[in-house]
């Protein structure tokens, strides 16, 4: 992808040591166990959720920010006390190859996994499996599909899986088999919309370094622009000097823009720009996986770059005569992983929010929403399941355990639910637990109480005559 020195800091360490800081720094309040709301029935009870680890945790990476997407999830997952197996994208070899090498020497080893599973040690080669004392509680697996076929195979107690939406079908097929809980980080077309009453100039800036930064495959990056006729030459301009005052006359040469990572998804960009009208860019080098920043205007919904992700430096750009018209277009697609809106007006944004649905969204800007530490990261339908970042990550991998506290008096409390049942016992639970009393349930719950009262006083004044 050939990130320069900057951009691989970053892209790829800035939110690593973020993401430390905060867990470090919340996670004592995170793992408190959080007392709720208790009615009249349990008012004298201790009520909470507690917070335990899952078990064992397997993360599987994808190649585009093959530190982050291993390391934010990593962090989560062990905050939350779990056994983690991290599997980083083998597409990514040198990454994989670096993770692989220090996170043994920067790890805690500690004495043995919670919920430890014999058939791990035979597979990461740790010797006996029935002493599994002093092994590692965070193994690195490298390698590709037939190591994470196989790596599937085993049961864990939480997936955590970042990628194409094809392999996270096979990932939740085989999670099924255990009934294993998964996270799915997948992709899509995150469409971007321009109201025509809007700052162009900025907005397009923005747009230009969220589309073609890591040359276009970032799972965020707005994939497509909906906008108005009117304004589609303006758009391009904008993008156009954008592209030059970020990189230069000669992008090639630019330490800011980055290569397509492999042949393979080379010649699957390419491909889509087959049949298109070129605005900007358009120029490709096989040798180098090399796409220069391209535009594409006038595109047909059709079309072929507007059926799958794009993951490369192709931005198309479809027009719409109106806000409504950008809606239906976005709900007749699988609902995106991130949805963009640029306006001036509040009310639009809003409109576009509350009518349309997506993973994440950012108005005015694009990416950005996921570097908030404090909101939740994850797709929807076809981009996704479940989330993650910050306390949503120790939410994702831990089991939110229900408790409640009882002590052995109070019985009389108790006999509303005890048989045989009776209407005015029935009234009696409704009134203590929706608080919907009327007089004579009131009445009822406090000569049942007096009762209940009665009861205790006698049995103590028989005790204290047995011991005279
Ligand atoms: N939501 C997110 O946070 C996020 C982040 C990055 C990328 N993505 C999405 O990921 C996609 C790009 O990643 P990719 O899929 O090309 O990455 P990839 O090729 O690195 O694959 C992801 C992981 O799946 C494993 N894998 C591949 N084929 C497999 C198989 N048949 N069985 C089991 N495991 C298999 C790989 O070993 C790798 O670890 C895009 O769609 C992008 O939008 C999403
Ligand atoms: C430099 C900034 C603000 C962002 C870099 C891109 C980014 C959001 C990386 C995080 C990992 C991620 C969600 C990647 C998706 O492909």
């Amino acid at each position: 992808m050939g990130f320069s020195g900057p951009n691989a800091y970053s892209h790829e360490i800035l939110g690593v040591l973020g993401e430390l800081a905060l867990t470090m720094e919340k996670l004592p309040s995170w793992a408190a166990p959080q007392p709720v709301k208790k009615n009249l029935l349990t008012l004298r009870d201790e009520a909470y959720i507690g917070y335990e680890p899952l078990g064992v945790v397997l993360v599987i990476g994808a190649w585009n920010y093959p530190f982050v997407l291993v390391m934010q999830p990593l962090i989560g997952a062990i905050a939350a006390g779990n056994a983690v197996v991290v599997k980083p994208s083998e597409v990514s070899e040198n990454t994989a190859r670096l993770v692989a090498e220090l996170l043994p020497q920067y790890l805690d080893k500690v004495s043995v996994a919670p919920c430890w599973t014999p058939g791990f040690s035979v597979l990461l080669g740790w010797g006996d499996p029935d002493t599994p004392a002093l092994q590692d509680l965070y193994a690195v697996i490298t390698g590709g599909v037939p190591e994470t076929t196989e790596l599937l195979t085993q049961r864990f107690d939480h997936i955590l899986y970042t990628g194409n939406t094809a392999v996270g079908r096979i990932v939740m097929a085989a999670a099924a088999k255990h009934l294993t809980p998964v996270t799915l980080e997948l992709g899509g077309k995150s469409p971007c919309y321009i109201d025509k009453d809007c700052d162009l100039a900025v907005a397009c800036r923005r747009i230009t370094w969220g589309k073609y930064m890591n040359c276009g495959q970032t799972c965020i990056a707005p994939d497509y622009i909906l906008c108005d006729p009117s304004i589609q030459s303006k758009v391009v301009e904008n993008i156009k000097a954008t592209l030059k005052e970020f990189y230069g006359e000669d992008v090639k040469s630019s330490p800011d823009y980055g290569r397509i990572i492999n042949q393979r998804h080379f010649k699957r960009v390419k491909s889509l720009l087959e049949g298109q009208k070129i605005a900007h860019g358009g120029e490709t080098d096989e040798a180098s996986c090399f796409i220069a920043p391209t535009i594409l205007t006038d595109v047909s919904p059709e079309s072929k770059v507007m059926e799958e992700e794009i993951f490369g430096p192709v931005l198309p750009i479809v027009t719409v005569r109106s806000v409504e018209e950008a809606i239906e277009f976005i709900n007749l697609r699988e609902k995106p992983l991130a949805l963009y809106v640029f306006s001036n007006k509040k009310q639009l944004i809003r409109r576009v929010i509350a009518e349309t649905s997506s993973g994440g969204m950012t108005a005015n800007d694009v990416i950005m929403h996921s570097v908030v530490p404090d909101l939740p990261f994850g797709g929807v339908g076809h981009s996704g399941m479940g989330a993650y970042h910050g306390r949503f990550s120790f939410e994702t991998f831990s089991h939110r355990r229900a408790c409640l506290i009882k002590d052995l008096r109070w019985e009389v409390l108790s006999k509303l639910r005890y048989p045989p049942g009776s209407m005015e016992m029935v009234h009696l639970a409704k009134c203590l637990l929706l608080k919907q009393c009327n007089k004579s349930t009131v009445a009822q719950f406090i000569s049942a109480l007096l009762a209940g009262l009665k009861a205790v006083v006698a049995k103590v004044s028989f005790g204290s005559l047995l011991t005279l």
